[in-house]
């Protein structure tokens, strides 16, 4: 479905509720098949969080994943460990070309039972579930912090527990604190000192217990650009967020203070954006611990004719499409100049912007999210717009909400 948005201008005062964090979501809800007295609330909406919930319960043989990497990264390590099962975790034709091999050798490494069905290294790989003896392991750390969450995940269920040692740069760091951050609220010790993490084996937790998901701060970033490129003044309330976020991506708060928004906590349960003022500096970010906002600040800085560099977008390339090509591609479809390497992205200066552009989305909910505040400049169509609902299925609809104008 593609779809277009007109020339559009928002409510000077507005409010939305955003679903709950996909990847704390996708953590809880892998601890909550090993932990069945946990309850959780807020539990996001999205495609990946239900392929999540499906997956976890199915007694089926062949399980498919779609484009979530969180779950298939976090399923290779609960499927490993569940004993007398068989399963082949596949996903879709994007899934099969991101790479696994760090987890599968890791898994392997302690004694998992994991082969490749396709290609080496990719899903679709078979694993038949055993007790796992070993306890230590090495792994690469600057591919994705994702292999290190799916092994932390299940560690508590180890009989020893888990030491890992990380090689290299360590990338997405707040995402494996998240983990650990979590582990701690259903009572499971951790330690992460230097390169080395350790997690205590735990069989006695099994006290009810209800945690409710933050709401999801990548989705929120929108908003942020939403408000940086409207006019002064403009309010939008997001809930439900706090301000000692697990979420990495709430580094949202400090990053758009450059574009002269402002965000303001009201009770620990909703934060007030609001456009204070206008700043057209040149921005300057590494983004290794926050990549799923890249999409968005380019874009931010793209309409207001501000240059960035962007550094530490190793990852993106390996995200549900090469999010570096995808954006040098659209922004300058859009009449702006962008530079690539595969780890940083320099934009230039511009001072406009190309009206009815049909944005290309690559299978790729950020590209599509990213993109829409165009049209608080200018009228702007984005392809197969429903890619949306892989983090936030009811995106459109909200946007709508506030004062966008969209039709099919
Ligand atoms: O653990 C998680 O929930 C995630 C980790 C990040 O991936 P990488 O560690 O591969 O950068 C992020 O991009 C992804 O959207 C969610
Ligand atoms: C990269 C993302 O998700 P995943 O790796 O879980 O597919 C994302 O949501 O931006």
């Amino acid at each position: 479905m593609h779809i277009t948005l007109q020339k559009s201008k928002i409510d000077k005062q507005s409010s939305i509720q955003i679903t709950g964090s996909k990847s704390e979501s996708n953590r809880l809800l892998l601890l909550k098949a090993l932990y069945p007295e946990i309850s959780l609330n807020n539990v996001s909406n999205s495609d990946d969080s239900n392929l999540m919930t499906k997956a976890l319960r199915t007694d089926s043989d062949l399980v498919d994943i779609n484009h979530a990497g969180t779950a298939m990264r976090f399923l290779t390590a609960y499927f490993s460990v569940q004993e007398g099962r068989e399963v082949t975790l596949t996903g879709s034709k994007r899934m099969k070309e991101r790479p696994i091999e760090v987890l599968v050798e890791a898994l392997q490494e302690l004694g998992a039972d994991i082969s490749y069905v396709e290609n080496e290294g990719f899903p679709p790989i078979k694993i038949k579930g055993k007790k796992l003896t070993k306890h230590k392991v090495s792994l690469k750390a600057n591919v994705s912090s994702q292999y290190i969450s799916a092994l932390l995940l299940i560690a508590s269920k180890l009989e020893n527990g888990l030491e890992l040692t990380l090689e290299g740069e360590i990338t997405s760091v707040p995402y494996i604190k998240m983990t650990l951050s979590l582990l701690d609220e259903i009572g499971v010790e951790s330690s992460f000192k230097g390169n080395v993490i350790t997690v205590k084996s735990t069989t006695n937790n099994e006290q009810p217990q209800t945690l409710t998901v933050e709401s999801d701060w990548s989705s929120a970033s929108y908003y942020f650009s939403i408000a940086a490129i409207s006019e002064i003044g403009t309010e939008i309330t997001l809930s439900s967020y706090k301000a000692n976020s697990l979420q990495g991506d709430s580094v949202l708060v400090d990053v758009y203070r450059h574009f002269g928004v402002s965000a303001i906590f009201n009770d620990n349960s909703s934060v007030t954006l609001k456009k204070e003022f206008s700043n057209l500096e040149p921005l300057a970010l590494n983004l290794k611990n926050a990549p799923d906002i890249a999409q968005t600040i380019a874009v931010t800085c793209f309409v207001l004719g501000i240059p960035c560099d962007l550094t530490g977008l190793h990852t993106l390339k390996i995200k549900e499409t090469d999010r570096l090509v995808a954006l040098k591609n659209e922004i300058e479809k859009l009449g702006g100049h962008v530079k690539i390497t595969d780890k940083s992205l320099h934009l230039s200066a511009s001072n406009r912007i190309n009206e009815l552009v049909s944005i290309e989305t690559y299978h790729d909910h950020r590209m599509a999210m990213a993109f829409a505040p165009i049209a608080l400049k200018t009228a702007v169509v984005i392809e197969d717009a429903d890619v949306v609902s892989k983090s936030y299925p009811s995106f459109w609809d909200d946007l709508k909400s506030i004062g966008f104008k969209i039709t099919k």
